[in-house]
């Protein structure tokens, strides 16, 4: 895939840029390294000064990162602003609580004295070079969702992002320099995928975070197995939304979550909702009213303040979208509305907002992720039967389940195969909480103290007596 913005609502190559050569590669890789060395030693207090001085710069340049991010990858203009806001928000977070999420542990004194210690401790070190290899559906969140932590904790980082975002790639390499971090605390590597596994093998290169496909996981996840150096990955994910006859009398509220939850980002996020599975008693109310107001939804030019629903952001994410729903047609689902392009737009890669009935296991969207705004609903007829069909899914990054009823919300809580459980609402991230999933949706925890210290070297310092 050439490296280039592309504008997902024309279709028209806005801007084409030239991968790095080996020695631009070698250049960046080696700052990196020799700024860790320096970097590793300066203090919480000045790290963290740095972090805020970003957010503020950020905050500042808001407006012209938004449309770039929007013009890039098609995501609405007030989805771009509210990202850009989240990303100052989690780097004030981490600003002010990186220190206490790092602080020294001190074990019981009487495992200290069993050890044979006057004084034993754990300490937090930062590991080194941190590679990231990010995706273009929250370009910006999710490297500065691995970037804050990973400089508070005194890493340095070197971002490979999508090839079709290289702008916002770009403005992320220059943003925390000149907020005043040394300028090898965090580089783009504008480079094809080709090209990372020699910089995920070199030495100087510590571990590897990526966020992104299954298949883009398991090569990261392979090659860094070959060199023993540690990762997180965050892959895809097909969250279930239960509804249960206790939101009868909230119906409106949960309808109103289901078709955020769906559609943001034009459908395209890992914590979307995607599979909404509604109890008997209440299945006609919620999903009448669901495909009603998924219909309703402006889809347009997202540019427009006015649109719901930007255009799919690549040409080939819309092509499998929809071969996922034509399967599904094909092999007896109903579409309650959608399931087409946009009458009258010629131009980009938009589909309209698509609820599916009578989806069933031999159908492919039952298993896979559905990358563009397509629900599937599920008719259950009980407790049990919901958490079977909410678990039978490749994936589990999160789920969201609504119910009053505290006896059933203890076994969602229990039994949901995910890892998160957001009750009478739906997923979102936030800095203080963990992020990351089970199962196809990869390993390890993003944001809270999980992330920040997954790329610390847990040190046991031991002093006999
Ligand atoms: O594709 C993953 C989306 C993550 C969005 C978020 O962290 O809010």
């Amino acid at each position: 895939m050439p490296i280039a913005t592309v504008n997902p609502a024309t279709g028209e190559t806005v801007r084409t840029f030239e991968p790095l050569g080996a020695d631009g590669i070698e250049e960046r890789v080696a700052r990196a390294d020799r700024t860790f060395r320096s970097y590793r030693a300066t203090d919480f207090a000045s790290r963290a000064a740095l972090l805020a001085s970003t957010a503020d710069l950020l905050d500042k340049e808001r407006e012209d990162i938004a449309r770039t991010m929007t013009l890039e990858m098609g995501k609405t203009l007030a989805s771009a602003r509210a990202e850009a806001a989240k990303c100052a928000k989690a780097m004030r977070w981490y600003a002010a609580n990186g220190e206490r999420l790092l602080a020294d542990e001190h074990p019981a004194d009487a495992d200290v004295q069993d050890s044979g210690a006057h004084r034993a401790l754990v300490r937090y070190r930062p590991l080194g070079v941190v590679l990231a290899v990010m995706p273009w559906n929250f370009p910006l969140w999710q490297v500065v969702r691995f970037a804050a932590p990973a400089l508070m904790a005194g890493n340095t980082g070197l971002l490979k992002h999508a090839s079709n975002v290289p702008q916002t790639a770009l403005y992320l390499g220059g943003l925390f320099h000149r907020a005043g971090f040394p300028e090898g605390c965090f580089q783009t590597l504008l480079i094809g995928s080709g090209a990372v596994e020699s910089v995920l093998r070199d030495p100087r290169v510590a571990a590897a975070t990526l966020t992104g496909s299954e298949g883009a996981g398991r090569s990261i996840a392979s090659v860094a197995g070959d060199e023993i150096k540690p990762t997180v990955l965050e892959l895809g994910g097909s969250d279930p939304f239960v509804v249960m006859p206790s939101a009868a009398g909230e119906l409106d509220h949960a309808v109103a979550t289901a078709v955020t939850a769906r559609v943001q980002n034009n459908g395209q996020s890992c914590i979307a909702a995607k599979r909404f599975i509604v109890h008997e008693d209440v299945y006609d109310a919620f999903t009448q009213r669901f495909a009603r107001a998924m219909e309703a939804l402006v889809v347009g030019d997202p540019m427009e303040e006015s649109t719901d629903v930007g255009p799919l952001s690549t040409e080939q994410g819309r092509a499998d979208l929809e071969e996922l729903v034509d399967d599904a047609l094909a092999r007896g689902a109903q579409a309650l509305c959608g399931a087409r392009r946009p009458e009258g737009r010629t131009a980009g890669w938009f589909y309209t907002p698509t609820v599916l009935a009578g989806v069933t296991p031999e159908m492919r969207i039952h298993r896979e992720e559905a990358f563009g705004p397509v629900a599937t609903v599920y008719r259950v007829r009980d407790l049990d039967a919901a958490v079977e069909v909410a678990n039978d899914s490749p994936f589990g990054l999160s789920s969201n389940v609504w119910t009053r009823d505290e006896d059933e919300q203890r076994r969602f809580a229990a039994d949901l195969a995910a890892g998160g459980v957001y009750f009478n609402g739906m997923t979102a991230s936030h800095p203080a909480f963990p992020f990351g999933g089970v199962k196809r949706s990869g390993y390890g925890r993003e944001l809270s103290g999980h992330g920040i210290r997954a790329f610390c070297n847990v040190t046991t310092l031991w002093y006999g007596r």
